[in-house]
């Protein structure tokens, strides 16, 4: 089955209101016309709105995170509600970052992905092991153990609806990158997992690449079978990175992949 690439930008706590625009303007005038691949940008709450009346047709904007709960008195906490009105297309979860640093749960990842379905946001599942978890071959077992959890809440139809991004903990931020052999070995585990409960699902799903992914290392990344795309750190904060990652992903999109 074909499956459209993604890039997908991460911006994490990085930019403001004039990067916001710079990157838009800078994605206008470099990305091919009609992609034969998918692009998405997650900037900070605060710059979404700037980003959504400017991004080029075609690019999706996302969020990264959002609440587990429909609306009330949680301060400082944006529904998916909310994102939805603000015409967001995509969200983050349970990135590592929220999971080490905000302690969150698989349970209430799995909260927030039903919360972005249910609003008709594309989740973007985030899973991975840690270098420990790694070290003591349990990558699997944590990767599986995330997912699961998102399949208890919604579904294997609901989560059918999301995308899931594998970044190995130890490869974000660190410059060390998975093989592209690492790489394809834990998304062929997923989807063949996946594939023990519904076929359909496991050849659809697109799953993500993540962790210190570059213009120089995405199209061997992006080459493999069970590697739909990336998501980006470091390499989405300037046009050029971004776009040279791009632009191997629209080599692949006019090529066999
Ligand atoms: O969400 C993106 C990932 O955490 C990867 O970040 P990185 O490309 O800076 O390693």
């Amino acid at each position: 089955m074909n499956r459209k690439l993604l890039v997908a930008g991460n911006w994490k706590m990085h930019g403001s209101l004039a990067f916001a625009r710079d990157m838009m303007a800078g994605l206008k005038s470099g990305l091919p016309n009609d992609p034969g691949f998918d692009v998405a940008v997650f900037p900070v709450y605060i710059h979404l709105y700037e980003v959504i009346n400017n991004k080029p047709e075609g690019i999706y904007c996302g969020a990264q995170n959002l609440s587990e709960y429909d609306d009330g008195a949680v301060t400082g906490e944006v529904s998916a509600a909310m994102l939805q009105d603000l015409g967001c297309d995509m969200v983050l979860v349970g990135h590592s970052e929220r999971r080490t640093m905000h302690n969150e749960q698989s349970a209430e990842v799995a909260k927030k992905f039903a919360q972005a379905i249910k609003h008709n946001l594309t989740p973007v599942l985030c899973v991975g092991e840690s270098l420990v978890q790694r070290q003591s071959e349990q990558t699997f077992a944590v990767v599986w153990q995330q997912i699961q959890a998102v399949i208890d809440e919604v579904g294997m139809a609901g989560l059918a609806s999301g995308v899931i991004a594998y970044e190995p903990v130890w490869a974000i931020g660190t410059g060390e990158t998975a093989s592209a052999a690492q790489a394809q070995e834990v998304h062929q585990f997923i989807r063949s997992q996946l594939a023990s409960n519904d076929d359909t699902i496991a050849r659809r799903i697109r799953i993500l690449y993540g962790g210190s992914c570059k213009g120089s290392n995405a199209h061997e990344l992006f080459s493999m079978p069970d590697v739909d795309g990336g998501l980006i750190g470091g390499a989405s904060l300037t046009v050029r990175d971004f776009l040279a990652i791009c632009e191997q992903a629209d080599k692949l999109s006019q090529g066999d992949k």
